[in-house]
């Protein structure tokens, strides 16, 4: 006789506080990549029937955070990872990989995270990982309109190296913290607009405070899973399934006009 040992049931349970059960909710609607109420349909039945069936499939979404130098890409990901926050700076050196797993719609799903280096002399070893994310974000730092101004440079390395008309793409301004709400209000508009030229959702987030951290990482979690299951459902043979996840129109995002 033979026992089979999954990969799965090796692992320990995911952490309750990463149980995802309902669809989070952007931040603003003018910059979401949807803006509907709850996970699609399908992905819910498919989820309920792989629950109570045989077989779970192990899901896994690669991430790549981008942005400037010191922007708090770092401290993002360790708010999230490791709810710590470090004052001091420390340049990321080429990549750092944080994986976090999560249960979706009672589905195991992980990110892997790849915090990449925003300084130029790391950037050649960093852009070597940029290769297969599903997801990309670009970081900027709100108190900062240069680093506003870098993002569409750092979308176009990133799309280089991947697919442009798969990639899910978040911007997020960064040490909201540090902001007078009326400084915070001016950056949003520009922010937003560019948001909605590169199709990105739109986020502000504090490391320090932790605002917006976890639900901006639950939502990234969540869509990448959603988009994950439908091209899985497709692939299976259900071609009927038309429902895009992204209302935005499907096409290339790259080569905008600045
Ligand atoms: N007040 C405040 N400071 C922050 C926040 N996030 C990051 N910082 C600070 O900003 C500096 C840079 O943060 P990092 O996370 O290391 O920046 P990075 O984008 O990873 O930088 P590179 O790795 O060089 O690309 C550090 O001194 C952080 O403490 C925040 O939300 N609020
Ligand atoms: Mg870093």
């Amino acid at each position: 006789m033979s026992v089979r040992v999954s990969a799965m049931s090796v692992l320990p349970p995911v952490r309750r506080d990463r149980i995802i059960a309902q669809l989070p909710q952007y931040f603003r609607k003018e910059a979401a990549l949807h803006t509907k109420n709850d996970f699609n349909n399908k992905v819910k039945t498919a989820c309920q029937e792989q629950r109570t069936g045989t077989v779970g499939r192990f899901k896994i979404s690669k991430v790549i955070v981008v942005g400037d130098l010191a922007v708090g890409k770092t401290c993002l990901i360790n708010r999230f990872c490791k709810d710590a926050f470090d004052k001091n700076y420390k340049a990321t050196i080429g990549v750092d990989f944080e994986m976090e797993r999560f249960e979706v719609l009672g589905v195991p799903f992980s990110l892997q995270l790849w915090d990449t280096a925003g300084q130029e002399r790391f950037k050649c070893i960093a852009s070597t990982y940029y290769r297969g994310a599903q997801v990309v974000i670009i970081a900027f730092d709100v108190n900062d309109v240069a680093s506003l101004g870098h993002v569409r440079q750092w979308l176009e390395d990133a799309l280089k190296e991947n697919d442009p008309t798969a990639v899910q793409l978040f911007l997020v301004g960064t040490k909201k913290d540090l902001s007078s709400p009326a400084q915070y209000t001016q950056i949003e508009q520009d922010a937003l607009k560019l948001a909605q030229e590169i199709r990105a959702e739109y986020w502000a987030v504090s490391s320090l405070t932790g605002e917006n951290v976890k639900e901006f990482f639950f939502r990234v979690a969540s869509l990448a899973f959603e988009t994950n299951v439908l091209a899985e459902l497709e692939k299976s043979g259900s071609r009927k399934i038309g429902d895009v996840v992204s209302e935005y129109p499907k096409k290339p995002i790259s080569n905008q006009n600045p």
